[in-house]
């Protein structure tokens, strides 16, 4: 479980997120909803230990980790992937772009192991490239380059690659914000595919509708922390907070 206690952020005078909580678990989609600017990618950068907050506790699997050395970390990172709102592919094919995930989160002992014993298909693209890639219907490119794709396509095989690391965590941001509705539901499906192999999904988006389509719980982001945390059918049927009830009959506009 990733579980933040407590957690606040500001950058300089600037407070972003006060007095955030919240836990992940592994086999659970979380969506995160609030408005444009509220914090969401910066709740996200914590959750995937780039950002140390300002305050507050970090925990995976009850291990606090802004307390441990750089290595201990690290290998704790190893186990949440994240997707940006832009997918930033290499000049290279599909292909290399997923395998250059999968061996950038290797630690080094593995990837030497790798290199000794063949971990290639019969193919010659290793197993767990084409596994990734075909949950976003993605293998019949394996070999175009990533220059070429479309934009729904590149974000499909961000994904693709966030998910062959066979990551813990994987955390989205805004994953479909600029897709058309076919690429969305590619996303979205890959989402919950991610989910029933018993990864904790935390997706964070404007988009409620999307969050209440594939999330299991839901937290509302509004001002500097979360109004109210919880499932997803309770949330939109009977919220508590009169301002999550404002933002989601959409009376509240930011
Ligand atoms: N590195 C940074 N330095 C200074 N301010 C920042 C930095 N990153 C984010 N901010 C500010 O923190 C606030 C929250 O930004 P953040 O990107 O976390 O919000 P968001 O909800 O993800 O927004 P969006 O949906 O538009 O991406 C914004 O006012 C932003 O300008």
């Amino acid at each position: 479980m990733i579980r933040l206690s407590d957690v606040s952020h500001s950058y300089g005078d600037e407070n972003v997120l006060a007095d955030v909580s919240l836990s992940v678990d592994p086999g659970e989609v979380l969506g995160i909803i609030g408005p444009s600017g509220v914090g969401k990618t910066t709740l996200l950068r914590i959750l995937a230990l780039f950002t140390r907050p300002t305050a507050g506790t970090v925990d995976i699997d009850g291990q606090a980790v802004w307390t441990l050395d750089e290595s201990d970390r690290l290998a704790l990172r190893r186990r949440v992937s994240m997707v940006f709102q832009e997918a930033s592919l290499f000049d290279a094919t599909v292909a290399r772009n997923v395998e250059y995930g999968l061996r950038v989160r290797q630690p080094w002992r593995e990837r030497l192991q790798d290199q000794l014993r063949s971990v290639l298909g019969s193919n010659g693209t290793h197993d767990a490239v084409s596994e990734a890639l075909d949950v976003v219907d993605m293998t019949d490119k394996l070999d175009q380059e990533a220059h070429s794709l479309s934009g729904g396509e590149a974000q499909r095989v961000s994904f693709a690659r966030a998910l062959a690391c066979d990551p813990t965590y994987l955390l989205l941001d805004e994953p479909t914000s600029d897709l058309d509705p076919r690429n969305t539901g590619l996303i979205e499906d890959a989402v919950l595919e991610a989910r029933d192999r018993g990864i904790g999904v935390v997706v964070a988006t404007h988009d409620m509708h999307q969050a209440e389509r594939i999330a299991d719980r839901v937290g509302v982001l509004l001002g500097d922390g979360f109004t109210e945390i919880g499932s997803t059918e309770r949330i939109f049927d009977n919220p508590t907070d009169e301002r999550t009830r404002k933002f989601i009959s959409g009376e509240l506009v930011y």
